[in-house]
């Protein structure tokens, strides 16, 4: 038994193994309110019912450590939605469908879950008057872009790298020149190449199912795997130092050759594009040769922009900052919006507290001094500029090389930095609670989860996430239809907003539609770290438990009234009970007349201003 019920959570547990329990037979079963149960297909049944009594919108929050079952749990979601609501318009199969398809490009083996999704994933299903699924859209949010060049041992990159390598037919091989996975270096840095009991020739053929059926065409594919075939080879690209400086020049090799020619462009542009920079000195631009970590930077920075589309960084700082607010909206709706309904309705009602993560996030949001801000305010600062000389002060406008020119170069050149950032965190958020100090470049932030430590090595570089006006120009000039693309979508782009920002108005948003339906929540809980059945790690599972307020709602539950019926809907459902002469036209004063023809003990409900509040299965909603 893998469901259990939390007041109006869904708890469910990841069984690491099929258990029968899905299927038309328990979908009619539960539809039918033959079982009650809890299940995943209850919870698809209420959302439903609700959407379709109360015409408003629902939402189903999954949430959960990686690996705790919320990609399963969805599924059996739409496959309730689709049974009951009926899918005229094949609107499943495509889910399922485009589901393979972000597998594919957004999901990798990490040391924790073998398919682990990289990214967020809100999946709308419109449904007509009638009821039927006539629409879905499936929006993501922040991808991990490192994971395409930076690999943990043990860990892989994204299964399409893998499923390219080994499941593409020899034409569409020769014509990206592609070798096998071990002779890419973004692939066999980890010394991870395959996941057991999983064919990456098979995942690719279905891949290529899923694209057919949604009906992108063959050229489409192939620009879509020629741009893979580039960043593996981008990857592959090496760097020679030639002085003292760390200045370098591209090695002349397959690998230079290999990723212009599928990127569309000359080598020789590519070479210089990854290995010089612009810079401005006055009213002209001087080209550089870069650094080796520069060039480097460059080249990562390409591959990265390629397989993306879309800016972010930093990601586990964002990742965990999105998790807290959508904790709050859970805490407010479980929490903090019961709670006040039976204060502002004059109900009495034993409080329970709940651990509140307001505090956690403050730390992110607060202004003017959050971390967000912070990190903003720093990614901005440009270098202070030593206006003295010799003790003298230089004017302050002069030509032709004069302090201004140098002022314009060196403001590109950011002051800040990673370490300047923790300090000033230190400065601005010590009063924090959950803030847990910096030591070295690292701080430290209480989560709901524990506390997670951050090292703030490249943190302003990531927030900034610097465009070179070098790969943009280079993307312009390639041949290939989606380089171009590239190139004006991110012309077309405000650079202004830094990564931080435009990550927490994604999230804002996103917390804006969800405020806009009636919530339900699953929590999906991990019972072992070693993804086997049948073993309860009591401590770990404890600590989920813990950290999302689980205890606490079932005090909640207990302790509150779960059924509540304004007092115009309990007339309106139950006073056909009533002697049809009785005519009174305060609902109020109706509800509580009906109510007392029934037999329910005075303990069992209470009669708020505007409601009727009821212990759990007093009445039928
Ligand atoms: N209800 C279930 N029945 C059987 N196996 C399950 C179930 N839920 C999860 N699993 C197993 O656990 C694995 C991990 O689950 P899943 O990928 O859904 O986790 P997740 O929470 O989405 O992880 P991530 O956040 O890393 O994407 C699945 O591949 C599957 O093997």
């Amino acid at each position: 038994m893998i469901y259990s019920k939390a007041g109006p959570l869904l708890v469910a547990i990841n069984p690491f193994k099929d258990i029968q329990q899905y299927g038309i037979e328990y979908i009619t079963a539960y539809r039918q309110k033959l079982v009650d149960s809890p299940h995943v297909y209850a919870t698809a049944d209420a959302a439903y019912n609700t959407l379709m009594r109360d015409e408003e919108n629902q939402s189903i929050i999954l949430s959960g450590e990686s690996g705790a079952g919320k990609t399963e749990v969805a599924k059996r979601v739409m496959q309730y939605l689709v049974s009951v609501g009926g899918d005229r318009n094949g609107v499943q199969s495509q889910v399922w469908q485009t589901n393979c398809i972000l597998e594919s490009f957004g999901n990798a083996k990490t040391s924790i879950n073998y398919n682990s999704s990289r990214f967020g994933k809100l999946i709308k299903i419109d449904f007509s008057e009638a009821g039927i699924i006539s629409g879905a859209t499936i929006q993501t949010f922040l991808l991990e872009k490192s994971r395409v060049f930076q690999l943990v041992q043990g860990e892989r990159s994204y299964h399409i790298f893998y499923q390219l390598c080994s499941g593409a037919p020899s034409e569409i091989r020769d014509k990206l020149q592609l070798k096998k996975a071990k002779n890419y270096y973004d692939l066999n840095q980890s010394n991870c190449l395959t996941i057991h009991e999983t064919d990456d020739a098979d995942g690719f053929h279905k891949l290529m199912e899923a694209l057919y059926s949604l009906k992108i065409s063959k050229e489409d594919q192939e620009h879509i795997f020629t741009m893979i075939a580039a960043i593996l080879w981008l990857g592959n690209i090496s760097f020679q130092v030639l002085d003292n400086e760390n200045h370098i020049e591209v090695v002349d090799d397959e690998a230079i050759k290999n990723a212009a020619s599928l990127l569309g462009c000359d080598a020789s542009d590519l070479m210089l594009a990854l290995s010089t920079h612009k810079i401005q000195v006055g009213q002209n631009k001087v080209v550089k040769r870069s650094a080796l970590q520069q060039a480097i930077g460059a080249r990562d920075a390409l591959a990265k922009l390629i397989y993306s589309l879309k800016k972010n960084g930093f990601e586990e700082l964002c990742i965990n900052y999105a998790n807290e607010r959508l904790q709050q909206h859970f805490i407010r709706h479980l929490f903090k919006l019961e709670q006040k309904e039976y204060e502002l309705d004059g109900i009495d009602f034993i409080k329970v507290d709940f651990v509140d993560n307001q505090e956690c996030l403050d730390l992110f949001e607060k202004k003017p001094f959050g971390l967000m801000s912070l990190l903003d305010e720093e990614s901005k600062v440009p270098k202070a500029i030593n206006l003295t000389f010799a003790n003298k002060k230089l004017p302050l406008v002069e030509k032709p090389v004069g302090l201004m020119s140098l002022l314009d170069e060196e403001s590109k050149v950011p002051n800040a930095t990673d370490l300047t950032f923790a300090n000033k965190l230190r400065q601005h958020l010590s009063s924090n609670s959950c803030f847990r100090g910096v030591k070295g470049g690292a701080f430290g932030v209480l989560h709901s989860v524990g506390e997670v430590l951050y090292d703030t090595n490249g943190f302003l570089e990531k927030n900034r996430d610097p465009l070179h006006a070098e790969t943009i120009q280079l993307l312009k000039l390639c041949k290939g239809q989606l380089p171009r693309a590239f190139a004006s979508k991110l012309g077309s782009q405000s650079h202004n907003q830094s990564v931080a920002s435009e990550f927490k108005g994604q999230l804002f948003k996103l917390v804006q539609q969800l405020e806009t339906t009636t919530p339900h929540f699953i929590r999906c809980i991990k019972p072992n770290s070693k993804k086997v059945p049948g073993l309860y790690e009591n401590e770990a599972v404890l600590e989920q438990l813990r950290s999302c307020g689980v205890l606490e709602l079932v005090k909640i539950a207990r302790s509150g009234y779960p059924t509540r019926l304004s007092h115009q809907e309990f007339t309106r459902r139950y006073g056909f009970l009533f002697p049809e002469d009785f005519t009174c036209q305060d609902p109020f004063t109706t509800s509580v007349a009906i109510l007392q023809q029934f037999d329910i003990l005075p303990e069992m409900y209470q009669v708020g201003y505007k409601r009727l509040y009821f212990r759990a299965f007093q009445v039928s909603t």
